[in-house]
């Protein structure tokens, strides 16, 4: 009997949402927001109807019926740092996404608006995978230059390791046995360290830690901004804002869309040239940072995220990182696939974890 499994995966700028039956894709679609959609939003929580109303318009069109899903399986979320794998939903869950327990981030809405669509539909089941919070960072990793700024492990945990295994099976290698630095270039930007099938450092992507992103700000000068935090003109959720999801090109430009950026640029606009420099030097920079974590003995550099599709940044990356190790573009990303062959790992019979 075939299993229908859906995926629901809420990024910063867009929703994306994939039907499979078995291991066939049946449709894949992607809706993007600009920042102008998603400004009037206070919370991420207040774009769970928002969110809910477009995969819901979505199905309808692929003319799906819910009563006919076995899983699905959103990405998740800013809950408790916990290990790689597949969780069901649960109350605790709920809780801990809905409240956003380390933080907001759109990707906290994919359990919950999984778990929302199978309400009516008894038998089907709500889980999540490899959530942004998985965390198999090593002690020295874990340590900043304050004891209480410890690092945190947040990063696009669910694509990193989807990528690096497709890397692995195409190569005929087992990820476990590989040491990649996989760079994600998306809303967010993460470079994580894998060794041995572990991410054992990355830089955090959401609270303010590594190169700037498409609306993120990446690290910051502290003292600068601990002086605007009680200068008193602005308040704390205005700076948290522009730390994790109104800063980076958005900040600079005005806009989180890479390819508006490289128009602009087109017609002779100098300031979006030498933010597009300081994009690509900053992410160059964190890939040097991580090959050091692996002691320079990297297998590949793997580059993917929506920007991993722009050939002005893979061209002027590659000038800067390809003396490291071989560098292999895979762009977009696998996150629809990996969620979906999670569930269907679960309905088949695979243990689940459980998130207490
Ligand atoms: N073909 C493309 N060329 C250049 N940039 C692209 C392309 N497609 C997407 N992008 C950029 O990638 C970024 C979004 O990446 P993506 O991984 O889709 O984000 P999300 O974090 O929302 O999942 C945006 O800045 C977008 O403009
Ligand atoms: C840091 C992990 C999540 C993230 O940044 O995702 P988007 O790139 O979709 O914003």
């Amino acid at each position: 009997m075939a299993f229908f499994v859906l995926s629901i995966n809420p990024g910063s700028t867009s929703t994306k949402v994939a039907l499979y039956e078995d291991e066939k894709l049946l449709f894949s679609r992607n809706v993007d927001h600009s920042a102008e959609e998603l400004r009037p939003f206070k919370r991420i929580i207040d774009q769970f109807y928002f969110r809910k109303l477009i995969v819901l318009r979505i199905l309808a069109e692929e003319k799906v019926d819910l009563n006919k899903l076995d899983a699905i399986v959103g990405r998740g979320g800013m809950v408790k740092p916990i290990e790689a794998g597949v969780y069901e939903m649960n109350p605790l869950l709920h809780h801990d996404l809905a409240k956003g327990i380390q933080g907001e981030h759109a990707c906290s809405l994919g359990g919950l608006l999984a778990e929302a669509l199978i309400e009516s539909n008894p038998h089907a089941r709500a889980f999540i995978a490899d959530p942004v919070v998985v965390d198999e960072m090593q002690p020295v990793a874990r340590l900043s230059g304050h004891p209480l700024f410890p690092r945190k492990s947040l990063f696009h945990a669910l694509n990193q390791r989807a990528i690096g295994r497709l890397h692995a099976q195409k190569i005929g290698k087992k990820y476990e046995d590989l040491t990649l630095v996989i760079a994600h270039l998306g809303g967010g930007v993460t470079v994580g360290a894998h060794r041995h099938g572990k991410v054992v450092d990355v830089n955090n992507g959401i609270d303010g830690d590594g190169p700037f992103s498409a609306n993120r700000s990446g690290t910051l000068p502290a003292a600068a901004v601990a002086r605007l935090c009680f200068s008193e003109d602005y308040t704390l959720p205005e700076v948290l804002k522009m730390i994790s999801s109104q800063g980076g090109l958005l900040a600079h430009l005005g806009t989180s869309d890479l390819r508006e950026v490289e128009q602009r640029i087109e017609t002779g606009d100098e300031y979006a040239k030498l933010v597009h420099e300081a994009l690509v030097y900053n992410i160059a920079k964190e890939i040097g940072a991580m090959s050091t974590v692996l002691y320079g003995k990297v297998d590949a550099i793997l580059l993917t995220g929506g920007i991993a599709h722009s050939q002005q940044v893979i061209d002027s990356l590659m000038s800067k990182i390809s003396f490291i190790a071989p560098v292999y573009v895979y762009p977009g990303e696998d996150e629809m696939w990996a969620l979906a062959m999670n569930g269907l790992e679960m309905l088949r019979g695979a243990p689940c974890k459980v998130y207490e």
